[in-house]
């Protein structure tokens, strides 16, 4: 669960980012993020991370009251968050395998939980047969499945994606929507931020739309709706 608690931020050059957000996301919840650019989708997901720390207000994740970690236990925290970006971020050295492996190493898991988690969530994403290969060797839609595979390989409650279709043509986002839904109906909680209009108006998720810093919107089985679309 994930709760925000009259939640503001305000920038060092005085950029209001968030104003009083309040917003409660259950266990199992798919969610996605929308807002026009600058409107605060970063902050928010910054703040879950604990990347930065809300001016007022509280922030609770799976029990968890995020003021009450410590800096020493922020990775430890971060564990329980998986993470994809637009840009994938794999690390260009390292093979398939071994990027996976790598997110397991960071919190010094066995390597015999390596040697069995890492084969296994390869095969999730459909990649196990491509382990050796290297990230400039995949297509944009292979490099995501690694990057999902890792953020998963630790068996997070949530999973948070920046834009994670940005940089996939159309077929290959639907494709990679497909496995983010097939990981959320296994239970995982997922939030998703994004400016693809068609994806979130085809799976009729939840979508809590933020403008100004502030909540404008918040829909079971929502649309991405934006106002020229009525013009
Ligand atoms: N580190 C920072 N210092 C000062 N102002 C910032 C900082 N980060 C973001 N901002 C400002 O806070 C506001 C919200 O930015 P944020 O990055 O959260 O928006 P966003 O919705 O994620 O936008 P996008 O869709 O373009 O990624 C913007 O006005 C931005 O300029």
């Amino acid at each position: 669960m994930i709760e925000f608690k009259n939640v503001s931020k305000v920038y060092n050059n005085n950029v209001k980012a968030l104003n009083d957000i309040n917003v409660t996301i259950e266990r199992g919840e798919f969610v996605f993020l929308v807002g026009p650019s600058g409107a605060g989708k970063s902050t928010f997901i910054k703040m879950l991370l604990k990347e930065i720390e809300p001016s007022t207000g509280s922030l609770v994740v799976n029990s968890t009251t995020l003021s009450e970690v410590k800096r020493r236990e922020v990775p430890y925290y971060r564990r329980k968050i998986g993470m994809i970006f637009q840009d994938f971020r794999l690390i260009p050295t390292l093979n398939v395998y071994e990027n996976v492996a790598f997110a397991m190493r960071v919190v010094e898991a066995s390597p015999k939980e390596i040697r069995k988690r890492v084969p296994m969530v390869l095969s999730l994403v459909g990649l196990s047969h491509k382990y050796k290969m290297f990230p400039s060797e995949l297509s944009g839609g292979e490099q995501q499945r690694v990057s999902i595979a890792r953020a998963l390989v630790n068996n997070p409650q949530v999973l948070i994606a920046d834009e994670p279709t940005g940089n996939l043509d159309p077929e290959t986002a639907h494709e990679i929507m497909a496995l983010i839904d097939d990981i959320n109906k296994a239970g995982t909680t997922v939030l998703m931020a994004t400016h693809a209009k068609e994806i979130v108006n085809n799976m009729k998720k939840r979508v809590i739309a933020i403008e100004k810093g502030e909540i404008v919107r918040d829909e079971k089985r929502g649309r991405y709706e934006d106002e020229n679309e009525y013009i």
